[in-house]
């Protein structure tokens, strides 16, 4: 009989589009239809073994007992047919089960490394969004709920299915004026029990919700346990729990009470049923001649035509629930994922003795890094010579014709051609005094926001071949932002027309209060989120036209929040380039004078980090990321409060570690100490998204400015 339903963890709802999501999930359960068949087989086999065993217990009624027949060897001979029939029945269910839980495991295993890789997919906006409890969730409730329904749910439902629709079909052969009966009779029944039911389904779902927030109160106290006593606040998170666990114990006492009453109540009517069907089947064998084994094997029948139905109740609500979890992964699934149109890659290079750059083919690690930009990028190197101020005047080669001179493409090269400036305005004029040109450098020429082609000098050497299908710039680490606008959330503006640029080696200082967008301004140059407005660029190439993950490799970052991952802490240190060999490792932690304490710990760089780093101290922490960015050795560097969490004697012990690790390469620093960044090239105060002032630690002390105030302690840093 349909008893209680009880929710699976996590709530039920129910799904949304619930043909294609399983559609979707049999697509995972099996990619070819054999083993499905075989569960299908299996099922048929056990649901006929069991109703087929019932029914020959008519004939052995009828023939051996009711008659009063004395064939033992007969008797015998059917009893064994019938152990055969179960033997073989059970068989049928043993393999159904063994092969339905195998697929399910598989299939689960694959949605849950989809969604894992998915995960790695998808921008920080998104994350941003969803808060991290709701998506665990989706690898924890959403997941085990469709491996549960997978494993038991579908098997159970089509057999009940098969099994009722096989009750129904035997009863009413063996006579339907008896099956009338039961069908009234069952139809009361589940009227009843709907109604209990719901009940109980009512307060169970309360329960469930109740249940939720006593294990998130108690995650939340674990969690926040030192702020609790800090603020001694114990009291009151007692009190918290108190109210949150009674009323869970409310809701479970008034849905245990309907789930328990079901039981007798069910129990009592299908006996009153069962009784009244047994006294008419009695009526019909004495007046109409029903014969007795006809009637033993309907009555037992009877009996089991409730179960289905309560099973397919259950069930349902398992299958419903899992179907809207796996809803739930499906919609992280079909996300639209990061988008990245970069085509520029980043390769190893090296010079050969004219300094012509070459892409490396020789082993180990280059020391040399070059943009690779296909020539079908958009955009096109062009010579430029540089004037006062960084001001490229573009530079090209051209052929004379009738009406003047026509610019040759960039990836033409004519032995004929003269060479040319090009002026703004697109005219062109020869230049004569060859001399100039010796000294010329390279521009990436492509349109900018406003459809304009602009010009934006490369620092390094390139190598443009041409009837070659790419160009290749040297690495050099130039950023350059121009009029940036930026907002997380639409139409709340965190960046306004920032303009910032760190030309190679440069170390660029932000300093302003706390949340004045310091942060975001390194988080744009990785590209975490994408810009509304303006430009950046670097070494002259739109960071939008880079491979993200060439991008990224190229960055290295010591952020605001250390995150150390599960393992020793030289796979920690490794973490920043996984190649790096041990030795590697101990001599970045040296450079961030991390090794004296990690040579300090029990198992030294084999000690295990656990919990995030709980095992070690916030200073410790930020060594050990430091580490990790020096191991990565990239060109340009992003330290975001870096040194924040260690104390000053040690900041000034690695200050000399720091310098070595920044030497070469474009720093942008983010700092509340001032004292670290007075050796900048260039100091950007920033307050509420907009450049207040820049310039050097003396040019912006002499304009007695915010930053003059900042460091003689006029003004607070908020
Ligand atoms: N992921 C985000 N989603 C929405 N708003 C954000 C996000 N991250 C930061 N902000 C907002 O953007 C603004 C700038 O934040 P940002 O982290 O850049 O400040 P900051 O100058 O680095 O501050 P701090 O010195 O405290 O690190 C803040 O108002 C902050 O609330």
């Amino acid at each position: 009989m349909p008893g209680p339903n009880h929710a699976p963890r996590g709530g039920f709802q129910k799904p949304k589009n619930m043909g294609k999501t399983v559609g979707r999930l049999l697509g995972y359960l099996t990619r070819s239809k054999l083993p499905l068949l075989a569960v299908l087989g299996c099922l048929l086999v056990s649901v006929c073994t069991n109703l087929g065993g019932s029914y020959m217990m008519r004939g052995i009624i009828n023939d051996f007992i009711w008659s009063g027949c004395t064939d033992v060897a007969g008797l015998a001979q059917a009893i064994v047919m019938l152990v055969g029939i179960y033997l073989i029945g059970c068989l049928a269910t043993y393999g159904q089960a063994a092969i339905m839980v195998r697929l399910a495991q598989r299939g689960v295993n694959r949605l849950r490394k989809d969604l894992f890789d998915k995960l790695q997919d998808l921008p920080l906006s998104y994350f941003d969004q969803h808060p991290h409890g709701e998506l665990m969730s989706r690898f924890t409730n959403d997941a085990d709920n469709v491996q549960l329904a997978l494993e038991q749910s579908v098997v159970s439902l089509c057999s009940s299915c098969l099994m009722f629709v096989g009750l129904v079909g035997l009863m009413l052969f063996i006579n339907w004026k008896l099956f009338i009966v039961t069908a009234l009779l069952l139809i009361v029944t589940i009227q009843l029990f709907k109604r209990l039911g719901g009940r109980s389904r009512k307060f169970y779902q309360q329960q469930q919700a109740a249940l939720g927030d006593v294990n998130g109160n108690i995650q939340e106290m674990i969690e926040g346990l030192k702020v609790v006593k800090a603020f001694t606040h114990e009291e009151k998170a007692k009190e918290e729990f108190k109210k949150l666990n009674e009323t869970y114990r409310d809701a479970a006492q008034k849905a245990n009470y309907y789930s328990t009453m079901i039981m007798p109540v069910s129990g009592n009517l299908m006996n009153i049923s069962y009784a009244l069907t047994a006294a008419f089947g009695g009526l019909l064998s004495v007046l109409q001649g029903f014969d007795l084994g006809g009637l033993v094997v309907y009555l037992n029948y009877s009996k089991q035509v409730g179960q289905p139905l309560n099973q397919i109740s259950q069930q349902m609500t398992t299958l419903l629930s899992a179907l809207a979890g796996a809803e739930r992964i499906f919609e992280v699934m079909d996300t639209q994922p990061e988008v990245d149109q970069g085509s520029v890659t980043l390769v190893g290079a090296e010079k050969d003795a004219n300094g012509t750059l070459r892409e490396f083919t020789g082993s180990g690690r280059p020391h040399t890094w070059a943009w690779k930009t296909p020539r079908s990028a958009g955009m096109s190197l062009v010579p430029v010579l540089i004037g006062p101020d960084d001001n490229p005047v573009e530079l090209g080669q051209a052929v004379r014709e009738q009406k003047g001179l026509r610019l040759l493409a960039p990836h033409q090269d004519s032995t004929d051609g003269i060479w040319v400036r090009v002026e703004p305005d697109g005219t062109l004029t020869e230049v004569t005094d060859m001399a100039a040109l010796v000294n010329h450098g390279w521009a990436w020429k492509y349109p900018d926001r406003e459809g304009k082609n602009t010009l934006h000098i490369i620092r390094g050497t390139v190598r443009n071949v041409p009837g070659e299908d790419f160009y290749l710039t040297e690495l050099k680490g130039a950023v350059r932002f121009s009029h940036v606008d930026f907002s997380y959330v639409p139409g709340k503006r965190i960046l306004k027309d920032v303009s910032v640029y760190a030309n190679p080696g440069q170390k660029i200082a932000f300093v302003g209060s706390t949340g004045a967008g310091k942060t975001t301004i390194t988080n744009l140059i990785n590209r975490f989120y994408e810009i509304e407005g303006g430009l950046i660029t670097y070494d002259g190439i739109d960071v939008k036209a880079i491979r993200k993950d060439d991008l990224r490799r190229s960055l290295g970052a010591v952020l605001q929040d250390t995150h150390l991952f599960t393992g020793t802490i030289m796979d920690n240190i490794r973490y920043g380039r996984l190649d790096a060999t041990d030795e590697e490792c101990i001599a970045a932690a040296k450079s961030a004078n991390a090794h004296s304490f990690i040579r300090r710990l029990p198992d030294g760089y084999n000690t295990m980090v656990t919990g995030d780093g709980a095992n070690l101290s916030q200073g410790q922490r930020q060594l050990l990321a430091i580490a990790r960015a020096a191991v990565a050795d990239p060109p340009v560097m992003i330290l975001d409060e870096a040194t924040s969490s260690i104390d000053t004697r040690t900041e000034r012990h690695i200050e000399q570690g720091m310098d070595a690790l920044m030497e070469g390469r474009t720093v942008f620093v983010i700092a509340h100490r001032l004292s670290t960044v007075r050796n900048s090239n260039c100091i950007v105060v920033i307050e509420h998204g907009e450049i207040q002032e820049k310039g050097d630690h003396q040019q912006l002390l002499d304009q007695k400015g915010r930053y003059y105030q900042l460091y003689t302690g006029q003004f607070q840093l908020s």
